[in-house]
């Protein structure tokens, strides 16, 4: 049994903070609304992401950052990409403990993975930096639906130890040691949902949202290799598996947010209408930034772009991605 730490309490820090209990761990969840809290450790409800959910009572919940990180072996980052570094800044993490990255996004400013973002503004080496990835809806991970995931570090000792603490009936990580390829997967799958999510909300048809997820893939893939992941990673679980699972499920906020878009609302009145954070809103712009400093061509995520920027409308986007030059199918 492990003391884990998980810093945030939206739907995956819930969702994830439920399954390393189910696998045994003394869980500690740091909340930022002293209401919530109360609701967690009173009801066992997490009454504004998960009401229907009943959690086990052993999850405990607390507001001071430093009293649910106090002697923690592993500490769990489960805020949204944007606000990592802010929190970093001042959350002081136990020596020698693991820290575990759960958000799928690009830094803003500084095209950083979040893997690369704790290591700069917490000094924690990349040995003891993991991040979870794969095909894993918040939702049905907290309803114990099967699921399989990644755990990954460039050690794969850490991989292994994290490995074995979330590892339930329901819910199966695989170890890799490519946290380049898997965060990439991470991150840009969002943009790609918001792309599926447009031609969905537009009304177009199952052979338009099949060609965005492919063509999306290749654009992944060509970022990653330009990175130096490795091209294999994209076919796993971290690039393929959360493709599909992001684009097809309703349940994804990036593909719902895009559908909205498709019906014709407007980016804040979309953001202004949900609390839930749809990452690829911001991270579009991120990766869009770090393909052209390592000159990718992502005509998907540049029409994304366009499209939250307010440049183009999302059936103008359609227009442009079918209206470029023909040419062979490559990666
Ligand atoms: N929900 C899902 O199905 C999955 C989400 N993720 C990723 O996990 C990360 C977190 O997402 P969710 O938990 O789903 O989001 P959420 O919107 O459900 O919850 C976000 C949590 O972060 C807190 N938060 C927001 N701004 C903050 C700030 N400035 N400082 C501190 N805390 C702040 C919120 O109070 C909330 O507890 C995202 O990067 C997302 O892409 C990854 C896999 C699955
Ligand atoms: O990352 C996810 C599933 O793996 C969740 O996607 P959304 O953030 O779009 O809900």
């Amino acid at each position: 049994m492990s003391k884990v730490a998980v810093m945030g309490s939206g739907s995956w820090g819930t969702g994830f903070a439920l399954t390393l209990c189910d696998a045994g761990n003394e869980v500690t969840m740091w909340a930022r609304r002293a209401e919530l809290c109360d609701a967690i450790n009173t009801q066992h409800r997490n009454v504004d992401y998960f009401p229907t959910i009943e959690l086990p009572p052993s999850l405990r919940a607390v507001t001071d950052p430093q009293e649910a990180m106090s002697g923690a072996d592993f500490v769990v980052l489960a805020v949204p990409s944007q606000s990592l570094r802010e929190n970093l800044r001042v959350w002081r993490i136990p020596e020698n403990a693991v820290v575990v990255s759960l958000a799928k996004g690009i830094e803003l400013g500084t095209g950083l993975r979040m893997s690369q973002v704790i290591a700069e503004v917490a000094g924690i080496p990349p040995s003891r930096i993991a991040v979870v990835t794969g095909p894993n809806l918040a939702r049905e991970i907290a309803e114990r639906k099967p699921s399989a995931s990644v755990v990954a570090s460039t050690s794969i000792e850490t991989a292994e130890a994290l490995q074995a603490i979330c590892h339930t009936r329901s819910f199966r990580p695989y170890t890799n040691t490519d946290v380049i390829g898997c965060e990439l997967g991470g991150a840009t799958k969002n943009v790609i949902a918001l792309a599926v999510g447009m031609a969905i909300g537009i009304g177009l048809g199952d052979n338009a949202t099949a060609s965005v997820i492919t063509r999306g893939l290749a654009e992944i893939t060509r970022l990653g290799q330009a990175l130096g992941a490795d091209p294999y990673t994209f076919s796993g679980l971290a690039g393929l598996g959360d493709l599909v699972a992001t684009c097809s499920s309703p349940l994804s906020r990036n593909r719902t947010f895009g559908e909205q878009l498709g019906k014709g609302r407007t980016v804040s009145e979309i953001t202004a209408s949900t609390r839930q954070v749809a990452e690829g809103v911001k991270s579009c712009a991120s990766i869009q930034a770090l393909a052209a400093a390592h000159g990718v061509e992502m005509p998907i995520v540049d029409a994304v772009a366009a499209v939250i920027a307010e440049k183009m409308t999302p059936t103008e986007m359609i227009t442009a991605l079918l209206s470029r030059s023909a040419k062979p199918e490559r990666y």
